[in-house]
């Protein structure tokens, strides 16, 4: 499954939002004039499916060893669910934060000691999600080393955020892919095309160039 396979599926399920005038706040504060939504995946079993082979390619291909698929609350977990179900391997969630009731823990479902778990993260901005995860199974005694995400914007500080928990991030695709395909289509004008690509050169302080703040 390629990188254009993917962004066209996500494209495909209207998983894609262009906002240049109307940001949306991510999970990191930051501002947005774009919005990938991979939760519209399971409503579309065939364009999801191209999701699930794609992450068996991508274990298969790179020989990612895998004992436990471990999805990341609460968008990750379909993906996860199913890839592990498909590749009959175990499967567990990660909470964001631990429940303050019942037994609080964050990492869900089995025991992950001793066991090479790879991550599923339907998408990646930061990376802070996915690495807070890492350090709750590698508590658990876990051991950590890949990551699959649907799809990675690759901002700079994601891939050094990975880098330094010594993790490798795998996406099976990326926003550049989402959006060379919205251009080629004229879903974006060329003027929303340069507001985005503002974004992507420096999107914290976005919003706040641009007098949105
Ligand atoms: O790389 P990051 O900067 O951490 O951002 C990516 C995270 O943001 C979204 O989660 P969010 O909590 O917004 O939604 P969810 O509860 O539906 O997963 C997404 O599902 C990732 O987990
Ligand atoms: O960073 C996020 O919170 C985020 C970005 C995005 O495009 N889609 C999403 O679901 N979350």
């Amino acid at each position: 499954m390629s990188s254009y396979e993917i962004a066209e599926a996500l494209i495909a399920i209207q998983g894609v939002g262009f906002k240049p005038r109307d940001p949306i706040t991510f999970k990191s504060g930051i501002k947005s004039p774009v919005y990938c939504d991979n939760r519209k995946f399971p409503f579309h079993p065939e364009q999801w499916a191209k999701v699930i082979h794609g992450f068996e390619q991508l274990v298969e291909e790179k020989q990612i060893p895998l004992d436990v698929v471990g999805g990341i609350e609460a968008a990750g977990i379909p993906h996860s669910a199913a890839f592990g179900f498909s590749a009959k391997k175990p499967s567990i969630f990660i909470r964001k934060e631990a429940k303050g009731h019942g037994a609080k823990k964050r990492v869900e479902g089995g025991d992950v000691s001793g066991k090479q778990v790879v991550l599923i993260e339907d998408l990646v901005t930061t990376g802070s999600s996915s690495l807070s995860a890492v350090e709750a199974l590698r508590a658990e005694g876990a051991i950590v080393n890949d990551c699959l995400a649907i799809i990675s914007y690759n901002f700079p500080e994601a891939i050094e955020n990975f880098a330094q928990a010594g993790v490798r991030l795998h996406a099976l695709t990326t926003f550049e892919a989402v959006l060379q395909i919205a251009i080629e289509r004229a879903t974006l004008d060329e003027a929303g095309a340069a507001i985005v690509r503002d974004w992507l050169r420096e999107p914290h302080g976005w919003a706040k160039r641009r007098g949105l703040e």
